[in-house]
């Protein structure tokens, strides 16, 4: 099983949810790669290479995606991810009337393309507690369908 976590962060927060994610499955001794988007190039075309992508984005703007995924966003259309597993965290801030959107979005797009989004969206209030990591586990579980 080939698996990627792939994610924008501009302030670090969706990244602590990725961090959490590298962990868990550290702890699972299950292999990944890591891409921080855009420092790292991960484009609409690289999803096709992985069973599961965690994939992680914050939302900015009024209820828009960041600039660094627009890209990936509308090519995203354009390829055929059935038969993958995925799923959406990221920070967003409930200051915000449209929370956490991006991810509603990423979720509509992937799905589109033919992927199964399975489990909850982990959307998290700024930085992650506890409770956030606990639910990002869960989310991981479910979508790796391990516990
Ligand atoms: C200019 C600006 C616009 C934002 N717009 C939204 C928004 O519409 N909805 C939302 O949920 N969060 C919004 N946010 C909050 C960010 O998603 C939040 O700060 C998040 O923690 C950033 O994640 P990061 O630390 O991974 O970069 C906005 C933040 C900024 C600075």
């Amino acid at each position: 099983m080939k698996i990627a976590v792939a994610y924008a962060s501009m302030t670090g927060n969706t990244e602590s949810i990725a961090d959490e994610i590298k962990s868990y499955l550290d702890e699972e001794n299950l292999d990944y790669s890591v891409f921080h988007i855009p420092s790292d190039d991960f484009y609409a075309f690289d999803l096709v290479n992985y069973d599961v992508i965690f994939f992680g984005s914050y939302t900015y703007g009024d209820g828009d995606l960041p600039f660094e995924l627009m890209d990936l966003y509308d090519e995203v259309e354009d390829e055929d991810l059935t038969g993958k597993r995925i799923g959406l965290f990221g920070s967003c801030d409930s200051f915000y009337p449209l929370y956490g959107v991006a991810l509603d979005q990423f979720k509509e797009r992937f799905e589109f393309a033919g992927a199964t989004v399975i489990g909850e969206l982990v959307k998290v209030d700024l930085d992650p507690d506890d409770k956030d990591l606990e639910l990002t586990r869960a989310m991981v579980d479910e979508v790796l369908a391990i516990k």
